[in-house]
């Protein structure tokens, strides 16, 4: 990993650094546009064609029904059962607080606005699959769905060699009472989604993280049809802010449970001081050389790098700068900066808060803005299930109150349809118009 001083770096420095997954010949936007467009013609016949091609899996049905994903999913032992219902309902517990009805306001004497929540219908969840098959992504899609009330939920997730999903993503859809997953990975799935096949329903809006070519074909089809996508949630990143009292031994558990997703993930430290910044290097050498997905987190470590500041209020700007998708704020005094943060999908506080926690576990959702996407994004929630529909509701004296008004800012706009629509309504003394 690569040091820089804070000190040191120009706006352009900084504005380079906070930069990643870029695609900069548009190779991967080509690529994924040339997969949309053969899932558009092609249907169910592309995404066996392209299970063998990047799967590596010939495909004689898309699918797996409820029949099959019982009989798969008995392979799930008793412990892994016990820690999935743990996750099951801290995950529920957190998200069902989000569905709150709103109170109605009476905004003047006789007007009366309110909002109503309103499930989206058709919704696609992408479960990813491809580097580590990931069934804590199924848990913490399907239980905002099913809190909102989603009524058609469309799964995809690549399919593994023997064809099939793995015994932890069965018992997951089990759990969730959705009994078809389909054999769908990558950017063919996000398109089978927004555009429907002859197996594949199309869906109003895809939900879900994935790699770099997962992430393009949301972004795109986000433009060019009608599905909507959750946020772009692309590949993992951290970035772990640490003074004197972080411990190394957590700080490089932290960066390198980030950097094993895949070579393109991104860890960043920025800490105090260059003996922090060694210390949390040498922790990382020891705990590389007994991690199985060693070779995975040492090219994402390449991508990585450290920035060491003068202090925090530094180290925040930096962090807010680079927007990650997970902040570990590895400092003593982790309550006086969390007010200063501003752009960040979900934050861990203290030194016993591992970011892993948040990934299976705690409650909160970890499907979350990447690639700086934190400064406008937020994560998912039961909130991206969901339509907010507003109501309004006019008496007799709210007609009388609000005309006026109306009518007037409608003559601003040379708009008299508008106009008239309220003076037809307002008592003839009342009528200005
Ligand atoms: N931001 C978040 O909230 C979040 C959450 C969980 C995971 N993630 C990230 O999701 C990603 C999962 O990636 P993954 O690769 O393991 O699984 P994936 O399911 O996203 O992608 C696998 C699919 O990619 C396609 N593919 C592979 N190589 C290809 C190629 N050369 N051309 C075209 N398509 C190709 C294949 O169809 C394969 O099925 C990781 O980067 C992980 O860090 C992010
Ligand atoms: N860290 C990932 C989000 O970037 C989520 C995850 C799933 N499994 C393990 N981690
Ligand atoms: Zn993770």
């Amino acid at each position: 990993m690569k040091t820089f001083n804070y000190s040191d770096l120009t706006k352009a420095d900084i504005a380079r650094l906070v930069q990643r997954n870029v695609d900069p010949a548009n190779e991967i936007r080509t690529l994924v546009e040339e997969v949309i467009e053969q899932v558009k013609q092609n249907g169910d016949s592309a995404l066996i064609d392209f299970a063998s091609k990047f799967d590596k899996v010939e495909l004689t049905k898309l699918y797996l029904d409820r029949a099959e994903l019982e009989q798969i999913a008995s392979a799930v032992t008793e412990d892994q059962q016990e820690a999935l219902q743990t996750a099951y309902a801290n995950i529920y517990k957190f998200h069902k607080t989000q569905l709150k009805t709103e109170d109605k306001v009476e905004t003047m004497p006789g007007v009366t606005c309110w909002r109503e929540l309103r499930a989206i219908e058709k919704v696609g969840l992408y479960i990813p699959g491809g580097t580590a098959v990931l069934p804590s992504t199924f848990l913490m899609l399907g239980i905002p769905a099913r809190i909102a009330g989603c009524s058609e939920i469309v799964v995809c997730s690549p399919p593994q060699k023997n064809g099939k999903v793995n015994a932890f993503i069965a018992y997951v859809a089990l759990m969730l009472g959705i009994d078809k997953v389909y054999l769908v990975g990558g950017s063919q799935a996000v398109a089978a989604m927004a555009y429907g096949t002859e197996t594949i329903s199309r869906v109003d809006k895809i939900f879900g993280p994935g790699n770099q070519f997962v992430t393009k074909a949301k972004t795109i089809i986000q433009s060019t049809t009608t599905t909507a996508i959750d946020m772009p949630a692309g590949p993992s990143e951290v970035l772990v802010i640490a003074d004197a009292s972080a411990q190394p031994a957590y700080v490089a558990a932290d960066l390198l449970a980030q950097a094993e997703h895949g070579i393109d993930s991104q860890s960043i430290l920025v800490c105090t001081s260059q003996d922090i910044a060694d210390k949390t290097l040498a922790e990382v050498e020891k705990q590389l050389s007994i991690l199985p997905r060693a070779e995975i987190a040492k090219q994402a470590l390449n991508n990585s790098y450290i920035i060491i500041t003068k202090d925090l209020d530094e180290a925040m700007d930096f962090s807010n700068e680079y927007a990650p998708e997970h902040l570990i704020l590895a400092t003593e005094n982790w309550e006086e900066l969390t007010p200063k943060i501003i752009n960040a999908g979900s934050v861990f506080l203290g030194n016993l808060t591992p970011e892993s926690a948040g990934d299976y576990a705690s409650g909160t959702n970890h499907t979350l803005p990447t690639s700086s996407y934190a400064r406008a994004y937020s994560g998912v929630s039961v909130d991206s299930f969901v339509k907010k529909i507003t109501f309004q509701y006019l008496t007799e004296e709210g007609i009388q109150n609000i005309g006026p008004a109306v009518g007037i800012l409608a003559e601003m706009e040379g708009l008299h349809a508008h106009r008239n629509a309220v003076s037809v309504r307002m008592r003839p003394d009342n009528n200005k118009f």
